[in-house]
């Protein structure tokens, strides 16, 4: 039965990869989860719009004769605006686009709750005395020594007696392989019942957690995982023998407390996973605090997130009791402080393409991204620099999850020089050579307001790993030179006027 869902899996995934006409999507993970069943979401939806598709690139043929779009700022045109991207989207894009391990210089803090058990950090896989067989597993992962964020949470969570813990820290930095290392710590593989239970909010975001725990529990042969989704059924009646269920808060629910699939008393390890992109989803709070409710006072508690705002604590504060002990790795900030703001005056969105073909005839520019309000724009740029001789990328709203993947790997990649997109790139995509920013338009609330926080993720793509970077926004129009004044005065950033036509002053920014 599993080796079936496996198989129909690869299948679908075979099937969606020819979807993305010409381009290979190096997922290394894809094809590894055994017991999985078949992807229900993100796959099978959406037709691929002919602008926007797998590789926009090599795809001037199909980018059709738009005409301009009728304004250019998007400021009266919000029917195709894209909206940033969800958040269970951007952090299974993450996921997908991830190659290594995320490393941070900011400081950890650790809140103790509990004073009678020490808080010491390791600096080795050994000195926890793992498994030998789960200590195998990591090296074969390259894993040879716990990131920031293990060196502190593993000691803490691998203790004897267990405590409870909620963790933050920024996607990346190794929240995953620290509870799935606790999970696999814990478990008794020769007793044939669940012992862990791992929550999370999406299918794909289940099945990522189910591939790394298929992979660090290589060598324990005993070990078998059930993932409860979607599209899992299992008969009425049948008790499950795996010993650790990953799945959505609805359907581990349902398994719990609807089917009794298996008693939720004898769980030893209750992980809750992506706790900021749970709590957006109607429903899964609920849900995770009663399925936590069923738990035995034994049982270890643990929450992971990636950011930690109010919600969230609220939430992880009810689903974890007993005073947990909370870490949190702090994200760097981003900040201006290496980037050049530049303006343009525009008449009108030919008069911004112009301005935007002079820049690149002037400049020497390493990679840039352009970011448009809408997704009209977007295609109608990618068009008309496609005619200009550039090559460039398109990225929108409108593409599936792998399609943006793909996509974005591309540009990484450095097979395209400039990026055309809205704002679902604004967060998320480190891309380490972007030179330039351009705000085509510039970024506003859905009440057309100036939108200063989109407006700092933007151009937090350029200036990265202290280089210098520069932004240019293209303004046109009283509301737009409004919109800039706000934002220069919001950072207190001077942002300093650029003439188009002035290939002297152009060339001078480039150096
Ligand atoms: N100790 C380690 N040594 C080397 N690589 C590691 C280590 N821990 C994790 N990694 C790798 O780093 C990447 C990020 O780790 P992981 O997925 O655990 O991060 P995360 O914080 O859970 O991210 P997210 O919030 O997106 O779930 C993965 O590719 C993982 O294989």
């Amino acid at each position: 039965m599993a080796d079936d869902w496996g198989a129909l899996c690869d299948a679908q995934e075979a099937a969606l990869v020819a979807k993305v006409s010409g381009v290979k999507i190096d997922n290394k993970d894809s094809g590894q989860t055994s017991g999985a069943p078949p992807p229900v979401t993100n796959t099978s939806s959406n037709a691929v719009p002919a602008a926007a598709g797998g590789d926009a690139a090599l795809a001037s043929s199909s980018v059709n004769n738009t005409p301009a779009p009728a304004t250019s700022t998007g400021e009266g045109d919000q029917g195709d605006e894209d909206k940033a991207i969800s958040k269970e989207d951007e952090s299974i894009l993450r996921k997908i686009l991830r190659s290594k391990l995320v490393t941070t210089k900011a400081d950890l803090e650790v809140l103790r709750k509990d004073p009678n058990s020490p808080l010491f950090s390791v600096k080795s896989f050994e000195a926890l005395n793992l498994k030998k067989e789960l200590l195998k597993g990591l090296y074969d992962m390259g894993f040879n020594a716990p990131s920031k964020i293990q060196e502190t949470a593993l000691p803490s969570l691998l203790a004897d007696p267990p405590c409870n813990m909620i963790a933050q820290s920024q996607s990346g930095t190794g929240k995953t392989a620290a509870f799935v290392l606790t999970m696999l710590s814990r478990v008794d593989a020769s007793k044939h019942y669940p012992q862990c239970l791992c929550l999370a909010p999406t299918y794909e975001l289940a099945i990522q957690i189910g591939h790394v725990t298929e992979q660090m529990a290589k060598h324990m042969t005993e070990l078998h995982i059930k993932y409860a989704v979607k599209g899992n059924r299992i008969e009425r009646g049948q008790k499950i023998s795996e010993q650790i269920i990953i799945g959505t808060p609805g359907t581990l629910m349902d398994w719990a407390m609807k089917y009794k699939f298996f008693d939720l008393r004898k769980i030893k390890v209750f992980v809750l996973d992506e706790a900021d992109v749970m709590i957006a989803t109607q429903g899964h709070q609920d849900q995770s605090l009663r399925i936590q409710k069923g738990l035995s006072q034994n049982c270890q508690m643990l929450l992971f997130s990636a950011t930690y705002d109010a919600d969230v604590i609220e939430f992880a504060q009810a689903v974890i009791p007993n005073d947990p002990v909370t870490i949190r790795l702090r994200r760097e900030e981003e900040s201006l402080d290496n980037i050049r703001q530049y303006y343009i005056e525009c008449d009108n969105i030919e008069d911004k393409f112009k301005a935007l073909s002079n820049i690149y005839g002037t400049i020497s520019i390493g990679q840039s991204m352009v970011f448009c309000h809408t997704r009209k724009n977007a295609a109608w740029l990618a068009e008309k620099m496609i005619k200009d001789g550039h090559v460039v990328g398109l990225l929108s709203g409108d593409l599936q999850i792998e399609q943006r993947a793909a996509i974005i790997k591309r540009f990484r990649d450095g097979k395209e020089k400039v990026l055309i997109t809205t704002n679902v790139s604004a967060r998320g995509i480190d891309v380490e050579m972007v030179t330039v920013v351009v705000n085509f338009d510039l970024p506003v609330t859905p009440n057309g307001k100036p939108d200063c926080e989109t407006y700092l993720h933007r151009i937090g793509r350029t200036g990265r790993f202290g280089k210098s970077g520069i932004a240019i926004n293209f303004v046109d129009g009283e509301r737009s030179r409004n919109n800039l004044r706000y934002i220069e005065k919001h950072f207190g950033r001077n942002i300093t006027k650029l003439d188009a036509e002035d290939m002297d002053e152009i060339e001078k920014i480039g150096t």
